[in-house]
């Protein structure tokens, strides 16, 4: 990981104009967005509908094609949610909000070094070179009830009395998506053959992130990327992403594009959830491309474990036929691992495994 040292600042309302972009945003050849659009990806919206509402039929027809998904790329879309979507609206003008502010006041939540909540523009001072195109604000939400408001807090404490409504707008966001991700554990479970209980019960007081996506238009939009290809190392994301367009996921050793679907939710299997459900479950291989003539947004839910929930799949998916796959581990080591010693990609989740080892091998 290259240490982290302050570097020039990414001033999206001043980059965003230049036809020449600094060569720490020109990505190597092999991992460029694609010459041409690539093909959408046709994947058919699961219906919810039935599920929450407990119809047997549409229950095991949910997780049937949930299984199906998950096996082949860890990706799927839901509709039927039960999601407010003037809350989603309201989140999307908010996001618009802050990124529309200048530099000086944004830095006002600047992420601290090896922190992962606060307010991050392209991670000029983090990384050294592959820079994403890109501004982010990240912040915890935590299910657990003595911990409520916490997204509000972060909020007002740490940006100041006029960002108290756009914190309260992201405090009822993220207490929906965690309502949608306790679903989505259930019905993960049942999709799994392990019953609804196993991954709800998990989840339940979960400590999670949020992260609102700023992509500013960028004039070589054919040499950067607004995020690199990665899994994410988290358990389940749910991303709303907004009508440009720009997510892409590698499926059948191609990109392809995710056609924006307002009404929808990306969903998409992590790292964390692959460890859980002992690699039956693939974690989706995904990434952003930019555009030099709209600005695009994406709103992600990352789901994590409480910090003290040890990460073991259900004794079920473990057998001879199917040996564990990967150790026992808590997520607050494997985020310190994606803050502190290793940027997320497609092989996060190996190179934790060996660096735990090696850990373990150093203090033996
Ligand atoms: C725990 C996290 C680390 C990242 C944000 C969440 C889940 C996704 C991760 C990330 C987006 C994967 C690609 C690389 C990354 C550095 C980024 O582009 O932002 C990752 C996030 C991070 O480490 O800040
Ligand atoms: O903006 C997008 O569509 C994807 C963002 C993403 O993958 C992430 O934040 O982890
Ligand atoms: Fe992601």
């Amino acid at each position: 990981m290259p240490s982290e040292q302050r570097s020039f600042s990414f001033d999206a309302s001043i980059l965003q104009h230049q036809s020449h972009i600094p060569p720490q945003f020109i990505w190597p050849d092999d991992e460029k967005p694609c010459p041409e659009p690539p093909p959408m990806l046709d994947v058919p919206p699961i219906d919810l509908g039935g599920f929450l509402s407990g119809d047997p039929e549409a229950v095991s027809n949910a997780a049937r094609l949930v299984d199906q998904a998950c096996r082949k790329h860890g990706f799927f879309l839901v509709v039927n949610h039960d999601i407010d979507m003037k809350l989603v609206d309201e989140v999307h003008r908010g996001t618009d909000f802050f990124f529309g502010m200048p530099l000086e006041k944004k830095e006002r939540a600047l992420r601290k070094i090896g922190d992962h909540c606060g307010y991050a523009s392209s991670f000029t001072n983090r990384f050294s070179s592959k820079l994403p195109w890109k501004e982010t604000l990240s912040f915890r939400y935590s299910a657990d009830r003595h911990l409520s408001n916490v997204v509000e807090r972060y909020f007002s404490d740490v940006m100041g009395d006029d960002y108290a409504a756009f914190g309260k707008v992201c405090q009822r966001y993220c207490e929906a998506m965690n309502m949608l991700c306790l679903n989505l554990m259930e019905l993960l479970g049942i999709s799994l053959g392990v019953g609804g209980g196993y991954y709800r019960d998990l989840f339940e007081g979960n400590d999670s992130i949020m992260r609102l996506n700023y992509y500013p238009t960028c004039q070589k939009p054919d040499l950067a990327l607004g995020t690199g290809p990665h899994c994410d190392p988290t358990t389940l994301t749910i991303l709303h992403q907004d009508d440009v367009g720009g997510l892409e996921v590698y499926v059948d050793e191609k990109w392809h594009s995710i056609t924006p679907t307002p009404q929808a939710f990306v969903v998409n299997i992590g790292d964390t959830f692959m460890a859980l459900s002992n690699g039956i479950y693939k974690g989706c291989l995904h990434r952003a491309v930019v555009n030099s003539t709209t600005p695009r947004r994406s709103l992600a839910f990352f789901l994590c474990p409480r910090m003290d929930k040890i990460v073991r799949p259900p004794k079920e998916l473990v057998s001879e036929g199917n040996p564990r796959i990967y150790p026992d581990f808590t997520w607050p080591v494997l985020l310190e691992f994606t803050q502190k010693h290793y940027r997320s990609d497609m092989k996060t989740l190996e190179a934790f495994v060996n660096w735990l080892r090696q850990k373990r091998i150093n203090s033996s």
